[in-house]
């Protein structure tokens, strides 16, 4: 059964299914507990070469904020008995430190889209043409674009984004949502990779360019980049209503091999934080030790998140992160559900090769349990 374009809420949804039969739909999930699991459609991609290979699987996976079916036993997740999910889980940080911090999932649902390209440099093509139309909407809802970049991996896969004919760099603002605590002539240097990779090939006003400040403690580093942030206006960036959170256009995240986005590592109190913009993180398991990153409550106010894993080297934690539930706060990444209810995953065909989507149709919840 191929789901209505009316029970479909995401515009990205709509648009994807005019691309015909080159469209997964697949329906895994409900608000509710479902009383039997929704059919998915599943259409076979084209061959890499063949005609029409730049457009994507679709795969949606409605109502993520929600687990009908429990957490699994995985990780120390547990099932209430009244027979629903427990709503927040606390974790003592496995011996980071002895503070104890909680991790809490929104309540709101977040379609979750997964796009999955044939080849990596079609997927770098879908990232262009997700920001162009994030571009194209904004500037002209309010004459301002604001794009939220990582570090790792990403910015090399921006580099064609520096052709693009209608990104419209004069009104566009860039961030970082996580950086190294460097100089930007770092190899470190998460801004110098994006200048090198784009920035210095298009007409952006340095200005509208939001580097870390070189050479301070992290932690006034991060109240810095925070400050800068709180002083755009309201206009280029709305805030969300009651927290009053800036609500940034779109959010490019990777995802590391442990599901760490942006700084935020797995059991640590950054990534359980509830309060702060920008937070500094001391003693970073990753090298370079010292790092600025969003936290999860700026990241899920963002108005579209996308998360790109392309590549073999990727293939373990998609599967993990998009089928195998963890206790909350183990894999940062399933922590990310915007509560605008834009959350994309862009994807090949290496990375998504251990995802078992045949199995979506056996109306299993996200993330699915194999145990
Ligand atoms: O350290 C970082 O790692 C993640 C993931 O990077 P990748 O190289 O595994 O793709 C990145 O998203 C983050 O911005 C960065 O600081």
């Amino acid at each position: 059964m191929m789901l209505s374009s009316s029970r479909l809420s995401q515009p990205a949804v709509a648009t994807k299914r005019s691309v015909g039969n080159r469209v997964i739909v697949c329906k895994a999930g409900a608000p509710v507990v479902p009383s039997k699991p929704e059919p998915v459609q599943r259409i076979q991609p084209p061959a890499p070469g063949a005609k029409d290979d730049d457009k994507p699987y679709l795969n949606v996976i409605p109502n993520n904020g929600q687990w009908p079916n429990g957490i699994p036993p995985v990780m120390g997740g547990h099932l209430m008995s009244s027979g629903t999910v427990a709503p927040i889980s606390t974790s003592k940080g496995a011996g980071i430190d002895l503070v104890p911090h909680q991790f809490q999932y929104h309540d709101t649902e977040t379609d979750v889209n997964v796009l999955l390209y044939v080849t990596p440099e079609k997927a770098q093509a879908g990232i262009v043409k997700l920001v162009e139309e994030a571009a194209a909407e904004a500037v002209k809802a309010k004459g301002a674009f604001t794009l939220v970049l990582s570090g790792g991996s990403l910015p090399s896969l921006l580099a064609p984004l520096a052709a693009s004919k209608s990104v419209d760099w004069s009104k566009t603002h860039i961030f970082y949502v996580d950086e190294r605590n460097v100089p930007h002539s770092s190899a470190d240097s998460t801004h110098k990779a994006v200048t090198e990779a784009l920035l210095s090939k298009v007409p952006i006003p340095a200005a509208q360019v939001y580097a870390i400040a070189e050479g301070l403690p992290v932690a006034q580093a991060a109240t810095q980049y925070e400050g800068r942030i709180i002083s755009i206006p309201a206009a280029a960036l709305p805030r969300t209503e009651g927290a009053a959170l800036p609500k940034f256009d779109l959010i490019l995240l990777g995802v590391g091999p442990d599901g760490h986005v942006a700084s935020l590592f797995p059991n640590r109190p950054e990534t359980a934080a509830t309060s702060g913009w920008v937070l500094p993180v001391s003693n970073s398991p990753k090298p370079p030790p010292e790092r600025i990153t969003f936290s999860m409550p700026v990241i899920n106010a963002a108005k579209e998140v996308a998360i790109v894993a392309l590549g073999e080297g990727k293939k373990e934690i998609v599967q993990r992160v998009l089928e195998v539930q963890a206790l909350p706060g183990a894999l940062p990444a399933q922590l990310v559900r915007p509560k605008g209810g834009k959350l994309k995953w862009i994807l090949d065909v290496a990375s998504a090769q251990d995802l078992d989507i045949a199995a979506w149709n056996e109306g299993k919840q996200w993330p699915r349990s194999s145990f």
